[in-house]
Protein backbone atom coordinates (compact mmCIF):
# COMPACT_ATOMS: atom_id res chain seq x y z
CA UNK A 1 0.00 0.00 0.00
CA UNK A 2 0.94 3.49 -1.35
CA UNK A 3 1.27 6.93 0.70
CA UNK A 4 -2.20 8.23 1.49
CA UNK A 5 -3.20 11.27 1.40
CA UNK A 6 -6.54 12.89 2.25
CA UNK A 7 -7.54 16.35 0.60
CA UNK A 8 -10.14 16.99 2.79
CA UNK A 9 -10.93 19.24 6.01
CA UNK A 10 -14.06 17.11 6.99
CA UNK A 11 -12.99 15.33 10.28
CA UNK A 12 -15.99 13.16 9.06
CA UNK A 13 -13.85 11.76 6.49
CA UNK A 14 -10.80 11.61 8.56
CA UNK A 15 -12.44 9.12 11.40
CA UNK A 16 -14.04 7.43 8.41
CA UNK A 17 -10.55 6.63 7.24
CA UNK A 18 -8.69 6.28 10.17
CA UNK A 19 -11.55 3.88 11.83
CA UNK A 20 -11.18 1.86 9.01
CA UNK A 21 -7.45 1.29 9.89
CA UNK A 22 -5.78 3.44 7.22
CA UNK A 23 -2.32 5.46 7.85
CA UNK A 24 -2.63 8.71 6.35
CA UNK A 25 -2.02 12.75 6.21
CA UNK A 26 -4.29 14.92 5.50
CA UNK A 27 -3.24 18.24 3.19
CA UNK A 28 -6.57 20.54 2.37
CA UNK A 29 -6.72 22.88 -0.61
CA UNK A 30 -8.81 25.73 -1.23
CA UNK A 31 -11.08 24.71 -4.27
CA UNK A 32 -13.96 27.23 -5.33
CA UNK A 33 -16.70 24.54 -5.30
CA UNK A 34 -17.81 25.65 -8.65
CA UNK A 35 -19.64 23.19 -11.44
CA UNK A 36 -21.69 23.55 -14.57
CA UNK A 37 -22.74 20.23 -13.90
CA UNK A 38 -26.61 19.86 -12.90
CA UNK A 39 -26.83 15.93 -12.47
CA UNK A 40 -26.15 14.92 -8.80
CA UNK A 41 -23.95 12.62 -9.17
CA UNK A 42 -21.82 14.45 -11.58
CA UNK A 43 -21.62 17.22 -9.66
CA UNK A 44 -19.99 15.16 -6.85
CA UNK A 45 -17.91 13.38 -8.80
CA UNK A 46 -16.87 16.70 -10.34
CA UNK A 47 -15.89 18.42 -7.08
CA UNK A 48 -14.32 15.29 -5.62
CA UNK A 49 -11.83 15.26 -8.18
CA UNK A 50 -11.21 19.23 -7.95
CA UNK A 51 -10.15 18.60 -4.43
CA UNK A 52 -7.72 15.87 -5.39
CA UNK A 53 -6.83 17.65 -8.16
CA UNK A 54 -5.85 20.75 -6.24
CA UNK A 55 -3.48 18.87 -3.85
CA UNK A 56 -1.96 16.32 -6.31
CA UNK A 57 -0.85 19.26 -7.91
CA UNK A 58 1.63 19.33 -4.89
CA UNK A 59 2.69 15.92 -5.25
CA UNK A 60 5.62 14.31 -6.74
CA UNK A 61 6.56 11.15 -4.76
CA UNK A 62 4.30 7.79 -5.00
CA UNK A 63 1.08 8.55 -3.74
CA UNK A 64 -3.11 7.98 -3.52
CA UNK A 65 -4.75 11.22 -2.89
CA UNK A 66 -8.46 10.96 -1.68
CA UNK A 67 -10.69 13.76 -2.46
CA UNK A 68 -14.64 13.60 -1.87
CA UNK A 69 -17.75 15.60 -1.95
CA UNK A 70 -21.08 15.32 -0.55
CA UNK A 71 -24.39 16.87 -1.63
CA UNK A 72 -28.31 16.08 -0.82
CA UNK A 73 -30.81 16.26 -3.64
CA UNK A 74 -34.24 17.02 -3.24
CA UNK A 75 -36.98 17.72 -5.05
CA UNK A 76 -34.61 18.38 -8.57
CA UNK A 77 -32.68 20.73 -5.93
CA UNK A 78 -29.39 20.77 -4.84
CA UNK A 79 -28.26 21.37 -1.11
CA UNK A 80 -24.46 21.98 -0.16
CA UNK A 81 -23.89 23.61 3.16
CA UNK A 82 -25.85 26.38 4.25
CA UNK A 83 -24.52 30.08 3.75
CA UNK A 84 -26.77 31.15 7.19
CA UNK A 85 -29.13 30.38 9.29
CA UNK A 86 -32.16 31.15 7.13
CA UNK A 87 -31.12 28.88 4.54
CA UNK A 88 -30.76 26.03 6.95
CA UNK A 89 -34.06 26.98 8.47
CA UNK A 90 -35.56 26.34 4.80
CA UNK A 91 -33.22 23.50 3.76
CA UNK A 92 -34.68 21.56 7.02
CA UNK A 93 -38.66 22.49 5.92
CA UNK A 94 -37.97 21.09 2.55
CA UNK A 95 -36.36 18.00 3.81
CA UNK A 96 -38.51 16.83 7.26
CA UNK A 97 -41.14 14.26 5.97
CA UNK A 98 -39.55 13.91 3.28
CA UNK A 99 -37.67 11.43 0.84
CA UNK A 100 -34.01 13.02 -0.37
CA UNK A 101 -30.71 11.62 -1.87
CA UNK A 102 -27.51 11.65 -0.60
CA UNK A 103 -25.00 11.55 -2.83
CA UNK A 104 -20.76 11.39 -2.36
CA UNK A 105 -17.92 11.67 -4.74
CA UNK A 106 -14.76 10.14 -4.67
CA UNK A 107 -11.71 10.85 -6.43
CA UNK A 108 -8.33 8.40 -6.34
CA UNK A 109 -5.24 9.99 -8.07
CA UNK A 110 -2.52 7.60 -8.06
CA UNK A 111 0.70 8.90 -8.77
CA UNK A 112 3.06 6.37 -9.14
CA UNK A 113 6.39 6.85 -11.17
CA UNK A 114 5.21 10.09 -12.61
CA UNK A 115 2.55 9.02 -14.18
CA UNK A 116 -1.14 9.70 -12.62
CA UNK A 117 -4.26 7.47 -12.89
CA UNK A 118 -7.71 8.88 -11.78
CA UNK A 119 -10.26 7.07 -10.27
CA UNK A 120 -13.43 8.49 -9.72
CA UNK A 121 -17.04 7.23 -8.33
CA UNK A 122 -19.85 8.06 -6.08
CA UNK A 123 -22.63 6.23 -4.04
CA UNK A 124 -26.22 7.53 -3.68
CA UNK A 125 -27.90 7.04 -0.51
CA UNK A 126 -32.07 7.23 0.26
CA UNK A 127 -33.01 9.23 3.45
CA UNK A 128 -35.90 9.24 4.77
CA UNK A 129 -36.82 11.93 7.33
CA UNK A 130 -39.76 12.24 9.76
CA UNK A 131 -41.44 15.25 10.29
CA UNK A 132 -39.91 18.34 12.05
CA UNK A 133 -41.83 20.77 13.79
CA UNK A 134 -41.13 24.79 13.07
CA UNK A 135 -39.62 25.19 16.71
CA UNK A 136 -37.59 21.44 16.14
CA UNK A 137 -36.11 22.76 13.44
CA UNK A 138 -35.14 26.06 15.18
CA UNK A 139 -33.96 24.22 18.46
CA UNK A 140 -31.75 22.05 16.05
CA UNK A 141 -30.32 24.75 14.13
CA UNK A 142 -29.65 26.78 17.49
CA UNK A 143 -27.31 23.43 18.41
CA UNK A 144 -24.88 24.63 15.55
CA UNK A 145 -24.68 21.62 14.07
CA UNK A 146 -26.18 22.47 10.77
CA UNK A 147 -23.52 24.59 9.77
CA UNK A 148 -20.93 22.84 7.46
CA UNK A 149 -22.93 20.49 6.60
CA UNK A 150 -24.69 19.48 3.08
CA UNK A 151 -28.26 19.63 3.29
CA UNK A 152 -28.28 21.51 6.76
CA UNK A 153 -27.82 17.96 9.23
CA UNK A 154 -25.37 15.29 10.44
CA UNK A 155 -27.10 11.97 10.50
CA UNK A 156 -24.27 11.11 12.99
CA UNK A 157 -25.32 14.25 15.61
CA UNK A 158 -28.75 15.58 16.76
CA UNK A 159 -30.19 15.05 13.57
CA UNK A 160 -30.66 11.10 13.93
CA UNK A 161 -33.60 11.30 15.88
CA UNK A 162 -35.22 12.80 12.55
CA UNK A 163 -34.11 9.62 10.60
CA UNK A 164 -37.02 7.09 9.75
CA UNK A 165 -35.22 4.97 7.32
CA UNK A 166 -31.90 4.54 4.75
CA UNK A 167 -31.60 2.57 2.29
CA UNK A 168 -27.78 2.51 1.09
CA UNK A 169 -24.58 3.28 2.58
CA UNK A 170 -24.85 5.17 6.11
CA UNK A 171 -21.10 6.36 6.14
CA UNK A 172 -21.76 7.53 2.75
CA UNK A 173 -24.14 10.24 4.19
CA UNK A 174 -21.69 11.05 6.99
CA UNK A 175 -19.42 11.72 3.96
CA UNK A 176 -16.86 9.02 3.15
CA UNK A 177 -18.31 5.88 1.42
CA UNK A 178 -15.70 4.12 3.34
CA UNK A 179 -16.61 -0.02 1.98
CA UNK A 180 -16.64 1.28 -1.54
CA UNK A 181 -13.66 3.19 -1.29
CA UNK A 182 -11.65 0.37 0.42
CA UNK A 183 -12.16 -1.83 -2.52
CA UNK A 184 -11.24 0.77 -5.06
CA UNK A 185 -7.93 1.31 -2.72
CA UNK A 186 -7.62 -2.95 -2.52
CA UNK A 187 -6.48 -2.67 -5.88
CA UNK A 188 -3.51 0.67 -5.68
C1 LIG B 1 -25.83 14.91 4.98
C2 LIG B 1 -24.62 15.00 5.87
C3 LIG B 1 -23.49 15.70 5.50
N1 LIG B 1 -22.40 15.78 6.32
C4 LIG B 1 -21.19 16.53 5.93
C5 LIG B 1 -20.15 15.71 5.16
C6 LIG B 1 -19.27 16.80 4.58
O1 LIG B 1 -18.22 17.08 5.51
C7 LIG B 1 -20.21 18.01 4.48
C8 LIG B 1 -20.43 18.43 3.05
O2 LIG B 1 -19.42 19.29 2.65
P1 LIG B 1 -18.28 18.94 1.61
O3 LIG B 1 -18.08 20.16 0.77
O4 LIG B 1 -18.55 17.64 0.91
O5 LIG B 1 -16.99 18.68 2.51
P2 LIG B 1 -16.26 19.63 3.56
O6 LIG B 1 -16.33 21.07 3.14
O7 LIG B 1 -16.77 19.29 4.93
O8 LIG B 1 -14.76 19.13 3.50
P3 LIG B 1 -13.73 19.16 2.24
O9 LIG B 1 -14.34 19.95 1.13
O10 LIG B 1 -12.47 19.78 2.76
O11 LIG B 1 -13.53 17.70 1.88
O12 LIG B 1 -21.45 17.62 5.06
C9 LIG B 1 -22.41 15.14 7.56
O13 LIG B 1 -21.42 15.21 8.31
N2 LIG B 1 -23.53 14.44 7.94
C10 LIG B 1 -24.63 14.33 7.16
O14 LIG B 1 -25.61 13.68 7.57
Amino acid sequence: MKNIILASASPRRKELLAQAGYQFTVITSDTDEITDKSMPDEIVEELSAMKAEAVAAQIEEDTVIIGADTIVAVSGRILGKPQDVTAAEEMLKTLQGNTHQVYTGVTLIEIQSGTRKVTTFSERTDVIMYPMTDEEIKAYIATGEPMDKAGAYGIQGRAAIYIKKIDGDYNNVVGLPIARLYQELKSK
